[in-house]
């Protein structure tokens, strides 16, 4: 995904991001600002302005009940009913195309990025794509009131009966904790967190089988954090999918099976929430360093800062600031993680031995010697895990233990 600039000058935003969403599962995606989160989950869902050229592919199973798993004749991309996945591959560039809707031989699954307006707004937006927007303030309508809005959007979705609506609207915004005196309110009346609260009050409506939650928890204090993750946890473990875009870490870890971190444009490392929070921990450096960025952790910030995504260097984009970079990794850029969970570096962190394992000698090592890494939580079930870089207390949802363990 490039944005063309003047000039000719192309700005790469999202290049060879690669990630399957499963139906029930959350994936955190994580990493610094301008890395291109927020880019990817507006490419979902055709909100890339005019200047945006998109390519690749981004599918998602239009019909969500049953088992089963479908292909697009790559096995990487097996998938369960439900599930989104998206690739959005570097080199070719073309206009989103003004394309029909579903690839031949697969009538129930439909490709976002290639999904003409028409589609996008009658079937896609609210409905198998749900969106909390990054800048709920901006995404409320002016004019009308919080109650307006969601009476609207229930009516729309759910169709109750119309002596239900009003119910049916309160009931949404309890959903997202928004407060029921406040209904009346216009948007310029709410505060950033209210109005945060109002988006994803309306972005749970109808329950779209896919949810991109962009920054749901920017402006809210720790409790609502709490409550709001709680939320997104819930609507996974009623088997939607969800896809967390976040820089609130403590979050991430409430909520998320999967993690991905993205680093100027690309998904540098995938893992399984558990690992990567716990042991055996982050493989790639630049996710360590965001962990030990954390005040509960090391308290240390990565040196030097991100490149310019309109002069990306020949390989890792992350080697001026990594202190295991080698001449290779300025020269050739590391093949992306699996789909099952890996590092892009050509020098991996060694895993961090578990704490209830008996003490082992270090693997050894082919590359540098290991840095030292954070210290390792032990690895415990999701209802009694800790929030290791934050020190808070993750006290599970009850639905929330076995879908993080069976990640
Ligand atoms: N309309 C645009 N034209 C040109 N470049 C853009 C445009 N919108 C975004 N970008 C580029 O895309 C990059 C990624 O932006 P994006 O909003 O996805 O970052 P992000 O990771 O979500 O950051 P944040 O967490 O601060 O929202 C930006 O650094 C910027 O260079």
């Amino acid at each position: 995904m490039r944005f063309r600039m003047r000039r000719g000058a192309d700005v790469a935003a999202v290049t060879g991001a690669s990630f399957d969403l499963a139906a029930g599962q959350c994936l955190a995606l994580v990493g610094e600002s301008g890395c291109g989160k927020s880019v990817l989950a507006s490419a979902l869902l055709g909100l890339l302005p005019g200047n945006a050229r998109t390519t690749g592919t981004a599918t998602v199973r239009t019909t969500c009940r049953g088992g089963g798993a479908e292909t697009d004749g790559d096995p990487a991309t097996a998938r369960p009913a439900g599930s989104a996945a998206a690739r959005l591959r570097p080199g070719l560039r073309s206009h989103i195309r003004p394309s029909p809707r579903h690839a031949p031989g697969a009538p129930d699954l439909l490709d976002l990025l290639a999904a003409d307006e028409e589609t996008l707004a009658r079937r896609v937006r609210g409905r198998l794509v749900g969106l909390v927007p990054q800048s709920p303030a901006a995404h409320l309508t002016p004019v009308r009131t919080v109650r307006s809005q969601l009476e609207e959007t229930v009516r729309e979705l759910c169709a109750p009966a119309r002596q239900d609506l009003r119910a049916a609207a309160e009931a949404a915004a309890g959903r997202a904790a928004f407060p029921a005196d406040h209904l009346d309110h216009y948007p310029h009346q709410l505060s950033g967190g209210l109005a945060q609260r109002a988006a994803l009050a309306l972005a749970l409506v109808g329950d779209a089988p896919v949810l991109l939650a962009d920054e749901p928890t920017t402006g809210l204090d720790r409790d609502l954090v709490n409550r709001t993750a709680d939320e997104l946890r819930r609507h996974a473990d009623s088997g939607r999918a969800v896809l967390l875009v976040t820089h609130d870490l403590a979050a991430a870890e409430r909520t998320a099976d999967r993690v991905a971190v993205m680093y100027a444009g690309r998904i540098v490392e995938l893992s399984d929430a558990r690992d990567f929070f716990g042991t055996p921990g982050p493989r790639h450096p630049y996710a360590a360093g965001l962990l030990d960025a954390l005040p509960t952790r090391a308290f240390r910030t990565i040196p030097g800062a991100p490149p310019e995504l309109g002069s990306l260097p020949a390989g890792c984009a992350f080697a001026p600031r990594c202190h295991r970079a080698t001449a290779t990794c300025t020269t050739t850029l590391p093949a992306p993680p699996a789909p099952t969970g890996g590092a892009a570096c050509h020098h991996p962190l060694e895993p961090t031995p578990a704490t209830t394992a008996p003490a082992a000698p270090a693997p050894a090592s082919t590359t540098s010697p290991t840095p030292p890494v954070p210290a390792p939580a032990s690895v415990r079930p999701a209802s009694a895990r800790p929030a290791a870089h934050t020190g808070l207390p993750v006290p599970a949802h009850p639905d929330s233990t076995e879908a993080a363990a069976d990640a």
